[in-house]
């Protein structure tokens, strides 16, 4: 299936149409809000500025990272860079790190990273870089969430690890002399982050690594990110037919300034209360050729009948009146996407089928099982299905949200919450995770 979601394209299998009268748009701007103009901020993109922290720490120099993300993902992940020997100062959005050349310290105290679950997988090849006993571990949800395939991979190369509370889960213990390197076979994976992880480290292994991918691989637009992030640190990797990537040994990063853009994901939220209707929405500092694959998301809405427009600065979305009718909607590529398609889904007329969407499963909360709870409470039949979602959209009304700790729950329902009154959000303070400001940002909506 074409996943482009070009205008024409066959992005949202179905049979959407206008339909003039049934559609909710015109129930969703009552007072003509989607006329105002609203500019919206967002920080720099979480993954972006994790991949260029992780790979400014192994890089030898000072690196510059400007507009980065400064949140609780990235603060865990800077404390464990300064465990590992990087010396890391934050200003503002900038952060200066001064990286360690591939030479790791071992810390003597395990390394703790909150429900960072990019940052443990990423630090799960980098720890093997060192010579000595490491341990990973994090809250209790990522002591829940999988990283089974990489530490098999990591073994055959000869690496000596064990999850002695939880198999294939953290807290893990590693105990390396360097990473060997060598081939890794991964297959029908159900997250990107081992394979950006491995090629990450693989330039500081002893010998060249050879990675070979059979079957499914989700989220793939990550592991393009991880690439285009390593080449701008002088790293190229390469590649055939984008199942098999070779990275040669003896290699290392070096120091760079890098302008982190603005983060998709975050700016997921303003675009869905633009398509319900809650203004023209602005958002600066994002780019139309993004490494970002959630900008597809932007597509998605347009399918919808959304206007997307780009200039120098940013973009703007606006929306009259979605499209009603029945979709097929494959997220397979853009899991983070789900919760803001499926708030969507929750206002818009026909029924929507999200599917290889399983891997959601295994993200901050089990985002499948949480979206159709949170969904049918406030009004909207929801149900979960082995790889996704089927949501009959309607007329929500409130209710009070639970978050299950996870930022996006809160942040999809609260955009929600300004279209429909007494949305309660349980936990609002679960966005420092990737948005500290986005309860401020949301307010210039209300
Ligand atoms: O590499 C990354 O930065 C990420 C990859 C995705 O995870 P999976 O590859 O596990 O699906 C995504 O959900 C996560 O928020 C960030
Ligand atoms: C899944 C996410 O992040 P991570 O896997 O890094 O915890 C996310 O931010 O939605």
């Amino acid at each position: 299936m074409d996943r482009t979601g070009a205008p024409g394209g066959s992005d949202a299998a179905g049979c959407a149409e206008s339909t003039g009268e049934s559609g909710k748009g015109a129930e969703m701007s009552p007072d003509n809000r989607s006329n105002r103009r609203v500019i919206l901020q967002v920080p720099g993109s979480k993954s972006i500025t994790q991949r260029a922290l992780t790979i400014a720490a192994l890089a030898n120099g000072e690196s510059l990272l400007r507009n980065a993300l400064i949140a609780e993902d990235t603060r865990y992940l800077m404390k464990a860079l300064e465990l590992l020997g990087a010396f890391i100062q934050v200003e503002g959005s900038e952060i200066r790190i001064t990286g360690t050349g591939g030479r790791l310290q071992v810390p003597d105290q395990r390394i703790y990273l909150g429900n960072n679950g990019t940052a443990l997988r990423f630090l799960t090849t980098l720890v093997c870089l060192g010579e000595g006993g490491f341990v990973l571990d994090g809250s209790p949800r990522l002591r829940e969430r999988p990283v089974e395939p990489l530490l098999q991979v990591l073994r055959c190369m000869g690496v000596f690890i064990d999850t002695p509370e939880n198999p294939g889960c953290p807290p893990i213990h590693i105990t390396t002399r360097g990473l060997p390197g060598g081939r890794a076979f991964f297959a029908d994976l159900d997250s990107s982050q081992y394979i950006s992880s491995l090629l990450i480290s693989s330039p500081y292994a002893a010998r060249n690594v050879k990675i070979m991918l059979a079957g499914r691989t989700v989220s793939e637009p990550y592991i393009e990110m991880t690439l285009k992030v390593m080449e701008h640190f002088g790293i190229s990797v390469g590649r055939q037919y984008g199942k098999a990537f070779f990275v040669a040994a003896g290699q290392s990063y070096v120091a760079q300034s890098f302008d982190i853009e603005g983060d998709f994901s975050s700016a997921s939220y303003f675009f869905l209360a633009a398509a319900l209707g809650l203004g023209r929405v602005q958002v600066p500092g994002l780019t139309a050729e993004s490494s970002q694959g959630d900008a597809r998301f932007l597509k998605i809405l347009q399918n919808l009948g959304c206007a997307v427009s780009w200039n120098e600065k940013g973009v703007e979305v606006a929306c009259e009146k979605l499209h009603a009718g029945d979709l097929i909607l494959p997220m397979g590529d853009i899991p983070d996407m789900v919760p803001s398609l499926a708030v969507l889904a929750a206002f818009r007329s026909g029924r929507t089928v999200i599917t290889e969407a399983a891997h959601l499963r295994i993200k901050e909360s089990n985002r499948l099982a949480a979206l159709a709870r949170e969904l049918s409470r406030i009004g909207i039949a929801a149900q979960e299905t082995l790889d996704g979602l089927i949501i009959d959209g309607g007329h929500p009304h409130g209710g009070d949200i639970e978050t299950y700790n996870d930022h996006r729950i809160a942040m999809s329902f609260a955009v929600a919450g300004l279209v429909v009154p007494e949305i309660n959000i349980a936990d609002r303070d679960c966005v420092r995770k990737s948005f500290p400001g986005f309860w401020d940002e949301l307010k210039k909506l209300a």
